[in-house]
């Protein structure tokens, strides 16, 4: 079946929307990845800074939906007990947990040195990395965006 781009569009957004609305560790991403990118508007941070954290979010948020289609095939599959579908399981719950540990290595070694360098002021500092800021900008208002549909959603008018 031959799609339009569109509704290829359409299709990847309502994923990332029904990984946010079934499980609970990606609403905890979602609103730290949020936390986290507002909380950097105002601190000193340098093209590389925006880098690792905007890969560490990215990382933690795609291994947790890659972990959600490996569960929803599995459990296509089967329901009952078996040792591959426990491997499965197990390990794309494993690739979650190594970036969730990479994500804390990010937010020690980047985020907390320039906690001291926290000021207001920064905001207009985003001039100076134009694209790393629009960057930041636009996954910023994508999370928000997602995190509105899903509550949108929730009320009935989604996809699910
Ligand atoms: N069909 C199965 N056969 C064997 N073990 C299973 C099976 N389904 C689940 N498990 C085991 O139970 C664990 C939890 O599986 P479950 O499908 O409930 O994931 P989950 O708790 O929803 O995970 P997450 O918190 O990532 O959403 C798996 O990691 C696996 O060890």
């Amino acid at each position: 079946m031959r799609r339009s781009l569109k509704e290829s569009f359409s299709y990847a957004f309502w994923g990332l929307i029904y990984s946010l609305r079934t499980q609970r560790n990606m609403k905890i991403h979602f609103l730290a990845g949020i936390g986290v990118l507002t909380l950097s508007l105002f601190l000193p941070f340098n093209g590389y800074d925006y880098l690792f954290v905007f890969f560490a979010i990215a990382l933690v948020i795609i291994t947790e939906m890659i972990n959600t289609a490996i569960e929803a095939t599995v459990d296509l599959f089967t329901k009952d007990y078996h040792r591959l579908a426990k491997i499965a399981k197990d390990v794309a719950a494993g690739a979650v947990l190594l970036a969730a540990i990479n994500s804390i290595g990010v937010f020690f070694l980047v985020i907390i040195p320039k906690i001291k360098g926290f000021s207001y002021l920064n905001f207009y500092r985003i001039k100076l990395y134009p694209f790393h800021s629009l960057l930041l900008l636009i996954g910023l208002l994508f999370l928000l965006y997602t995190f509105i549909s899903y509550g949108r959603s929730r009320g009935g008018k989604g996809h699910f």
